[in-house]
């Protein structure tokens, strides 16, 4: 394989600058002086990303013809490049670095378990990126830092424009890998999450071959030192749940499960902020008021430079991004023991999944496999409401390898013995999306407190007709009502015909895995049978 680009290779303008490993302090500084964002009256840096404020997902591809074809799952989520098109991206983006008057350059590590991680450098025109991604990946301490060496290059440059023809994408915006050259071009979008989704892509390619489950989840640690995994695809409620001031974080989005450990691939959250409430969510709005966080496509009072974190007219994916530690009760380390516990959070748009269920070992890989969910307006570009969708392994558009190669890790590492699945419905109930109302948060946490303390799977369950996992009868501090979704519709023969709908959807969507699966997992499809 080719070893990460060097920098030599980065020239910008004659005379120019390229600032390396900035700090907070100065990248703030600098992002100000361009104009790329200002301050808010609490010290919080605020940007704007024009009209991306979303991933944009169907313009990533990765590169074909150097990697050997059964390595990727040609998926929607991964388009094929071919290396002729590449190589003039390539080209192309060095020719748009030389005419820049400075760059920004941050060596950053993906991964937090010292042996599973990979070295990134990180080039960007903005210095609000090159803040970002410092914010978000794990941060080399000055001794790592003067032995780093970059096994991954990415260019980000927002102000590039892609040439479909040419480049053999789809649009002005690409997002393009080639594992082999070990090289990720970023260019004509602002998103700055890209850039930490494309470290995420590279470690869901390595980590298999290292016996490790790379996995879209958040993470915690309860006080017996019990880990507890939150699976979901983006809005699904990772980030909100794994706040939680009786439990440790160790993070919110993206980790590894070794044989040891479940560690973080980095040293950051990303939150969204939309109508981000002080009462249901205290520790994420305190980052909102501080120095350090950067906060995206949130409006700014000129005059006050107070925040509204209701205005959603810039984005409803509005974002605040701050280093781990600004949550009380981090870990130290970004680690935690291997799981007790593993959610998998569903933001059901059809309001018919309950609000908690409990998984066999079969049913989890059935979930896993099918990553049911809705995807929440703003997170990709052209998603405006709740659209019902399954993203397997709770995050297709970031797993270059066949979902069968991850749900057999999860799999092996469950059948180890000693871990409780659950579904849990973060999405709608009383009805569908447009009827019902979202779950509240206090409800989803009081059901998460009663799973992790180990006190759910004591009490009594009865079978769902439909789904045929366990839903619990009675659940202390928590309206029963709310337990038996159709019991909060208006019309049972409505909730009925919606639930038997999306289990027909959920088979329809597995026959792509019925090869890949024994007949365990296909057993553990949902029945169906409710009213029939
Ligand atoms: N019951 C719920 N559980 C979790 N989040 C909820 C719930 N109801 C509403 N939300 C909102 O949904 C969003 C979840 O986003 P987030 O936690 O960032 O998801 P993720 O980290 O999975 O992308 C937040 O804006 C949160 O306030
Ligand atoms: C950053 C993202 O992930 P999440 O929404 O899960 O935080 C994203 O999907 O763009």
């Amino acid at each position: 394989m080719t070893l990460a680009l060097t920098f030599p290779e980065i020239a910008i303008k004659n005379g120019g600058t390229l600032h390396e490993n900035l700090d907070t302090a100065q990248l703030v500084e600098m992002a100000i002086q361009r104009s790329e964002g200002q301050m808010s009256e609490h010290g919080a840096l605020v940007v704007e990303t024009g009209k991306h404020t979303g991933r944009s997902a169907q313009d990533k591809f990765i590169v074909r013809d150097v990697i050997t074809k059964d390595d990727v799952w040609w998926g929607a989520s991964n388009k094929p490049m071919t290396g002729e098109s590449f190589a003039a991206l390539r080209d192309d983006f060095f020719k748009h670095l030389a005419t820049l008057d400075d760059a920004f350059v941050q060596d950053l590590f993906g991964g937090s378990q010292a042996e599973h991680r990979v070295g990134v450098r990180v080039v960007t025109e903005l210095a609000w990126h090159s803040h970002f991604v410092r914010t978000m990946l794990v941060r080399p301490t000055p001794d790592e830092l003067a032995h780093f060496k970059a096994d991954y290059t990415i260019i980000d440059l927002p102000s590039f424009r892609a040439d479909p023809e040419r480049h053999g994408c789809r649009s002005e915006t690409v997002i393009a890998i080639d594992f082999m050259q070990r090289l990720i071009l970023i260019g004509g979008t602002g998103y700055a999450g890209e850039m930490k989704k494309a470290v995420f892509t590279i470690l869901n390619f390595v980590l298999p071959q290292q016996n490790v489950m790379p996995m879209h989840c958040s993470a915690n640690i309860g006080a017996e030192g019990d880990t507890a995994i939150f699976f979901g695809l983006s809005g699904t409620g990772k980030t909100t749940l794994s706040a939680d001031a009786s439990r440790t974080l160790i993070g919110d989005d993206e980790h590894g499960w070794s044989d040891t450990a479940v560690f973080n691939f980095e040293g950051g959250c990303y939150a969204k902020v939309i109508r981000l409430s002080a009462d249901a969510e205290p520790e994420i709005y305190a980052t909102t008021r501080r120095f350090g966080t950067i906060l995206e496509n949130v409006v700014l009072d000129p005059e006050t430079r107070s925040l509204d974190l209701d205005d959603a007219s810039l984005a409803e994916n509005s974002r605040g991004a701050y280093p781990i530690h600004f949550i009380p009760n981090a870990s130290a380390d970004n680690m935690g023991p291997v799981p007790k516990n593993i959610i998998m959070l569903t933001a059901d748009a059809f309001g018919v999944l309950p609000p908690i269920a409990k998984l066999t070992p079969e049913q989890a890989m059935y979930h896993f496999l099918s990553g049911y969910t809705a995807k929440v307006a703003g997170t990709e570009l052209g998603v405006t409401e709740p659209e019902a969708t399954f993203s397997t392994c709770f995050g297709a558009p970031f797993m270059p390898r066949h979902p069968s190669v991850y749900g057999n890790l999860l799999r092996k590492r469950i059948a180890n013995g000693g871990v409780d699945c659950w579904l849990v419905n973060t999405g709608w109930t009383g009805g569908q999306y447009g009827t019902g109302s979202r779950m509240p948060i206090k409800v989803t946490r009081a059901l998460l407190n009663a799973a992790l303390s180990g006190k759910l799977k004591q009490t009594e369950f009865r079978k769902d007709p439909v789904f045929g996992f366990d839903v619990p009868v009675v659940v202390e501090g928590v309206d029963p009502r709310i337990l038996d979704p159709r019991a909060t519709w208006a019309s049972a023969s409505d909730y009925d015909q919606a639930a038997r709908g999306l289990a027909d959807r959920f088979r329809r969507n597995f026959t792509q895995f019925v090869a890949h699966v024994d007949e365990s997992i296909r057993a553990a499809a949902p029945p169906g049978v409710f009213g029939a």
